[in-house]
């Protein structure tokens, strides 16, 4: 059975003390929980890693990279290789954030290059893609979910799709307050079940975990995480905040 996920991308927000101050609420707050089958992650900028993962360790919360480059290592000053991570004892990076695609120039080809790095190394990819709000007030957003999924994942064969995550995040939805209706958002994620299904097999689309992302918060997550394809929820702001957070993951 597919797991659920609440996995708190934290940006480029909190330094070092507040990051393992958030931390350490979050582990003891989720001590008392029933997490049988929901896993609980914390993204830390790549500076605070270290000390969260401190801050974490023996506890279920599990600390995951926002990013990382697809060489194995060399002259990329400034970035952070797949070995570094797992060095760490990370198990799962974000890829394909629409602020990396966006401001970063991150493209479908360069996905696939760090897509493969991550796997190469034994790492977890969550993957996220969204269309813009253009694209949906045009009805094409589908189409571009589609060839995002397509272009960035589908050389993949069956058995690597153990080590996948998905994360439709809207762009239009992110940081903004809107957020997409659950029906929407129940909308997409079959769609997305589907077009995995057609490409691989029915059951590399129910094993996969669909989360949600974009504006989520205490007040809207439980309707949209009731939603059957909905596996919970990629969280920006509202990471930001322990008791927010909690609340979220109290929320399935
Ligand atoms: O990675 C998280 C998403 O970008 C959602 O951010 P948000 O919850 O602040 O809208």
């Amino acid at each position: 059975m597919r797991k659920q996920i609440v996995a708190g991308n934290w940006k480029m927000n909190k330094n070092v003390q507040e990051s393992t101050q958030l931390a350490s609420e979050i582990v003891s707050e989720v001590k008392g929980l029933n997490l049988d089958n929901t896993r609980v992650i914390v993204t830390p900028t790549f500076v605070n890693i270290s000390e969260v993962v401190k801050a974490t360790k023996g506890s279920s919360v599990e600390v995951a990279a926002q990013n990382m480059h697809q060489a194995k290592s060399g002259a990329f000053t400034g970035e952070i290789s797949a070995e570094m991570l797992t060095s760490l004892g990370l198990k799962t990076v974000i890829l394909g954030h629409s602020e990396r695609r966006e401001y970063f120039g991150e493209t479908d080809a360069i996905l696939v290059e760090k897509v493969n790095a991550a796997l190469a190394n034994g790492l977890e990819v969550i993957f996220c893609f969204g269309e813009v709000l253009e694209d949906r007030k045009s009805g094409n957003h589908f189409k571009v979910v589609e060839s995002q999924i397509k272009n960035g994942l589908f050389h993949l064969p069956a058995e690597a799709w153990k080590n996948i995550v998905l994360a439709y995040e809207p762009v239009w939805a992110i940081g903004t307050g809107e957020t997409a209706s659950p029906e929407q958002a129940q909308e997409m994620h079959a769609f997305i079940r589907k077009i995995v299904a057609d490409k691989y097999n029915v059951e590399v689309a129910e094993n996969v975990s669909v989360l949600y992302g974009g504006s989520v918060n205490p007040g809207n997550a439980k309707e949209i995480f009731s939603k059957k394809d909905v596996d919970g929820g990629l969280i920006g702001g509202a990471a930001l905040n322990a008791d927010n957070f909690i609340a979220l993951v109290k929320s399935f």
